[in-house]
C-alpha cells in the first residue's frame, strides 16, 4: 500500500544516513539533538498509530462493502453467471444455482448447454454464437432449463464483455419466468374457456353485467353491447316465482354457489330452459366482487327427454299412456283410495275379431280404427281417468274415485263400460270403408291395496274373457268363478305340456261311406286319455293347443301317425284302397314349412299322396288367402286332396273358394241335424250341395245321425256320410274290427 511521507519521515530520511562531507564519515549527534530526535520519534510514533487507526477504520469499512456487495450479487432476485465464449460457466451466484437446482460447486466449470432442455439445445447453441458475434450488445430470449425431474422456464439476458485483462465473457442475468407462463397460459386457456360453448356472465357485485361471452349472446339473442351494463333480471320468463329467485340468491350467498333448471326468455320471446351454474367470486377479504354464471341451453335435451319419455310411456300409435304408465298410475291411484277409502276400477276392452280387420282390410286399417277406439274412450270418461293401450286391441280404462259402497261403485263402473260399449258400437269411418266393431270388456273393482298391481290386471284380464265367452260386445266383472275357470285352463295347459312325450294321445277314426254302405275312407280324429282326467274332448284341449303353439307339434304327430297308419293298411284289402282325412289347425297350416313337412312325412311313410286328405276351416283360409292357395297348389300337384270342413258356419267367400282347389265340401253337422227340423238349415243343405255340385266337387256330410237325414242327403245329391250312424268314433282296433280285420 502506498501511504503518504509524515513528517517525521522527511525529518529523519536526510538525517540518518548524513556524511561529514569533508571527512566522508557519520557525524556524531549532540545531547541536544538527541532529545530532539527523541521527541520527533514519539511525535512520529504517535502519528503511526493514528495512520493505524485510520487504516484499520478502512479495512473494516472496505470489507463491509465487500461484503454488502456479496451479498448482493448472492442473493439477488436474478441469477448471475459468467460463461466463457464457448459457455462454460466461470461463476455464479446463489440464486441462479437455486434456481437450476444444483450445488454451485456442481455448476463452475460446467457447460451451461447441459443445463438446457433437449429441445432447446439447438437453439441455445445458435443464440450463444449470435450473442458472441455482437460484443457489448445485450440479449433477451427464454429457454426452457433443467431442473430436477422437471423444467423451468427462464428469461436470460445477455452481454458479451471484454474483462480488465482482455478476455471476453458472457454476463449472463437469470430470471425464472415459470409462475409469469403459467399464468400466460392459464389466462390463455381462461380466455378459450371463456368462448367455449357454455354461455357465460360476468356480473359485478350488484348484478350488473360487465361481460358476457359469444355462447351467451347466441343462446339468449341478444349482442354484448345490449347486454353489458344491464341486469340479469331482464331474462325472467314469469315461469318462476319471486321466492324462486329469493331462495336461489339465499344459496349464493349462504354457501358461495347455486345451480339448477330455469326457464328464461330470449330476445325473440321464446321461453327456453337452460341449466345455470352462478358462483360468486370474493377478495381475500372475502367480499363478493363478481358473480359467474355458466348458461346451458338444455332446450334441444329436453325436446330429446320429452321424447324419450312419450316413447317410454306413451303408445306411440295413439299416443295414450302405455302398459308401463298405467301400471305407475294404478300404483298412485292404490295409494289414493287407501287414503280416500273411495273405490277404483279397471276396464280392460279388447276388441272383438280386431284380427280380421287387419287381415281383410290390412294393418294400416286396423291403425286407424285403433286410433279412432281410443279418441272415444277418452271421451266416455272424466279428465282425471286414464285411457291406456296395452298393445294390439287391448285398453285399459281405469277409473278413480268411485264414492259409495261397493255396489255404487260397481253401477258407476257399470255405467261407464256400458257408456263405452253404446260409444264402441257405432259405425267407424275408415277411409272409404265404413266399418262396425264390438268390445268384450272385463272390470275389476279395487280398493286400499287389497290386491297387488298384476293380480288387479290379470282379474280384468279374466273378467274381459267372461266377457267374451258371455258372447262378445258385453261386459263382465270380475268374480271368483272365472279365477277358478282361469286356474283350472292353466291346470290343463301344464298337463298338455307333457300329453305328447308322456305319450297320452291316441287317433280314433270314424269311417266315410257312400250311400251303398261302402266305406271309402275315414277321419283321423285325435283323442286325449290323462292318467287322471280320463278323456279330454278336443273341443276344450285343440283350441288351447292353438292358443299356446303346441298344435304345431301336436299336428305334426296327428300327420305322421296317420301316414303310419295309412301305411300299414296298405296290406289289408279292406283298408288298402281308403282315403284318411286328417284335420289341420291354421296355426299349423301357415307355419312356413308345412308343405315340406308333409312331403317329408309322404317319403318317411311311403305312402300314394292321394290316399292323404287334408281338412281344414273356411277361417284357415281366410287367415291368409295367398299363402292357403299357395301351399294347396304344391300338395295338391303331388296328390294330397283336400276338405272344406265346417262348411256354411263361418263367412266364406264364394269368389275365393272357386280359386282354391278343394276336392271335397263338407256340410257342418250343425246343418245335418236341423234336417227336417229347422227350415232354414234344410235350405242351407240344399243349398250347399247344389253349390258344392256346380263347382265340380265332391260333397259329404257329417254328423249323419238318423235315416230321415240321410235320406234327404241322398235324395239331394250328398252321396257320402260320415256320422254315428255310419260308424261312430272309434280306436284304431275297433274300427279295424269294423271293417272285418
Ligand atoms: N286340428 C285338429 N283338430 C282336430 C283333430 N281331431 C279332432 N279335431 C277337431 O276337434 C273338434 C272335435 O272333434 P271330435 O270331438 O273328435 O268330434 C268329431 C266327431 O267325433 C264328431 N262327430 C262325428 N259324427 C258325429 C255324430 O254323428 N254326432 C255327433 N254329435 N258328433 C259327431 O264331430 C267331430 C267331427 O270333426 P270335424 O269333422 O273335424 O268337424 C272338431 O272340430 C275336430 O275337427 C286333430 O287331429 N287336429
Amino acid at each position: 500500500m502506498n501511504s503518504k511521507p509524515t513528517k517525521l519521515d522527511r525529518q529523519l530520511k536526510p538525517r540518518s544516513g548524513v556524511m561529514d562531507r569533508r571527512t566522508r564519515t557519520p557525524t556524531e549527534p549532540s545531547p541536544h539533538s538527541v532529545e530532539k530526535l527523541l521527541h520527533e520519534l514519539r511525535v512520529h510514533q504517535i502519528e503511526l498509530e493514528m495512520q493505524n487507526e485510520e487504516l484499520q477504520h478502512a479495512r473494516v469499512s472496505l470489507e463491509a462493502s465487500h461484503n454488502r456487495y456479496l451479498n448482493l450479487y448472492e442473493f439477488a432476485p436474478v441469477g448471475y453467471l459468467t460463461l466463457t465464449p464457448e459457455g462454460k460457466i466461470i461463476e455464479i451466484n446463489l440464486t441462479a444455482a437455486a434456481l437450476l437446482g444444483v450445488e454451485r460447486n456442481n455448476l463452475v466449470n460446467r457447460h451451461f448447454a447441459g443445463l438446457v432442455v433437449p429441445k432447446d439445445s439447438d437453439r441455445w447453441h445458435r443464440l450463444l454464437k449470435n450473442i458472441l458475434e455482437h460484443e457489448g450488445e445485450q440479449k433477451n430470449f427464454e429457454l426452457m432449463l433443467k431442473r430436477d425431474d422437471s423444467y423451468i422456464h427462464a428469461r436470460l439476458d445477455c452481454l458479451p464483455v471484454i474483462t480488465d485483462d482482455q478476455t471476453p465473457v458472457l454476463r449472463i442475468t437469470l430470471t425464472d419466468i415459470s409462475e409469469s407462463k403459467r399464468a400466460e397460459e392459464e389466462l390463455r386457456i381462461a380466455a378459450v374457456a371463456f368462448e367455449a360453448q357454455e354461455g357465460i356472465m360476468i356480473t359485478n357485485a350488484d348484478k350488473v353485467m360487465l361481460r358476457v361471452n359469444r355462447a351467451f349472446t347466441d343462446i339468449t339473442g341478444y349482442s354484448a353491447e345490449e347486454l353489458v351494463g344491464q341486469m340479469p333480471h331482464m331474462f325472467k320468463s314469469g315461469r318462476h316465482s319471486e321466492t324462486f329467485y329469493a331462495e336461489m340468491w339465499e344459496c349464493i350467498n349462504r354457501t358461495g354457489s347455486w345451480q339448477g333448471e330455469i326457464w328464461d326468455r330470449r330476445k325473440s320471446g321464446d321461453i327456453y330452459p337452460k341449466w345455470v351454474t352462478i358462483t360468486a367470486v370474493k377478495d381475500s377479504d372475502g367480499t363478493v366482487t363478481h358473480y359467474v354464471g355458466l348458461h346451458t341451453d338444455i332446450s334441444t335435451r329436453k325436446a330429446s327427454e320429452e321424447v324419450i319419455k312419450q316413447l317410454a310411456y306413451y303408445d306411440p300409435l295413439t299416443a295414450l299412456p302405455n302398459r308401463r304408465l298405467l301400471m305407475d298410475r294404478l300404483q298412485q291411484a292404490l295409494a289414493a283410495s287407501a287414503r280416500s277409502k273411495k273405490y277404483g276400477a279397471l276396464l280392460f276392452i279388447d276388441l272383438d275379431n280386431f284380427k280380421s280387420l287387419n287381415d281383410h282390410l290390412g294393418h294400416d286399417m286396423g291403425d286407424v280404427l285403433l286410433q279412432q277406439v281410443a279418441q272415444r274412450l277418452i271421451d266416455c270418461v272424466r279428465e282425471g281417468d286414464t285411457v291406456s293401450r296395452q298393445g294390439g286391441d287391448e285398453f285399459i280404462v281405469m277409473l278413480e274415485d268411485l264414492s259409495g259402497s261397493t255396489e255404487e261403485a260397481a253401477a258407476k263402473a257399470k255405467t261407464i263400460g256400458e257408456k263405452i260399449i253404446t260409444s264402441l258400437n257405432q259405425a267407424y269411418q275408415l277411409t272409404s270403408h265404413e266399418y262396425r266393431n264390438t268390445p268384450s270388456i272385463g272390470i275389476t273393482l279395487f280398493i286400499n291395496h287389497q290386491h297387488e298391481i298384476n293380480m288387479l290386471l290379470k282379474r280384468a284380464d279374466i273378467a274381459m274373457y267372461g266377457a267374451k265367452a258371455a258372447g262378445r260386445n258385453t261386459l263382465r266383472f270380475f268374480d271368483q268363478n272365472m279365477q277358478e275357470a282361469v286356474t283350472a285352463r292353466a291346470a290343463l295347459e301344464a298337463d298338455l305340456r307333457f300329453a305328447l312325450t308322456k305319450n297320452q294321445f291316441r287317433l280314433y277314426f270314424q269311417r266315410q261311406a257312400r250311400h251303398d254302405g261302402q266305406t271309402i275312407g275315414a277321419e283321423a280324429l285325435l283323442r286325449w286319455k290323462h292318467p287322471k282326467r280320463g278323456f279330454v274332448s278336443p273341443l276344450e284341449f285343440i283350441p288351447l293347443a292353438e292358443e299356446i303353439g303346441l298344435i304345431i307339434p301336436i299336428g305334426q304327430w296327428v300327420l305322421e301317425t296317420a301316414c303310419a297308419q295309412l301305411k300299414r293298411w296298405e296290406s289289408h284289402p279292406q283298408t288298402c284302397n281308403l282315403q284318411l282325412a286328417v284335420n289341420v289347425s291354421a296355426h299349423q297350416f301357415h307355419q312356413p314349412d308345412f308343405t315340406e313337412h308333409v312331403f317329408a312325412i309322404l317319403n318317411k311313410t311311403a305312402i300314394k299322396a292321394h290316399r292323404l286328405k287334408l281338412e281344414f276351416t273356411e277361417s284357415l283360409v281366410f287367415d291368409d288367402i295367398d299363402d292357403t292357395i299357395a301351399k294347396m297348389q304344391v300338395l295338391k300337384k303331388i296328390g294330397v286332396s283336400f276338405s272344406i270342413d265346417d262348411f256354411g258356419t263361418g263367412y266364406s267367400s264364394l269368389t275365393y273358394l272357386t280359386q282354391l282347389p278343394f276336392d271335397q265340401l263338407k256340410i257342418d253337422q250343425s246343418f245335418v241335424r236341423n234336417i227336417g227340423v229347422k227350415s232354414t238349415d234344410t235350405v242351407i243343405v240344399q243349398t250347399i250341395i247344389g253349390m258344392a255340385t256346380n263347382l265340380g266337387m265332391d260333397i259329404i256330410a257329417e254328423g249323419v245321425e238318423t235315416e230321415e237325414q240321410l235320406a234327404f242327403l241322398e235324395l239331394h245329391g250328398c252321396h257320402i256320410y260320415q256320422g254315428n250312424l255310419i260308424g261312430k268314433t272309434m280306436p284304431q282296433e275297433e274300427f279295424e274290427r269294423s271293417l272285418g280285420i
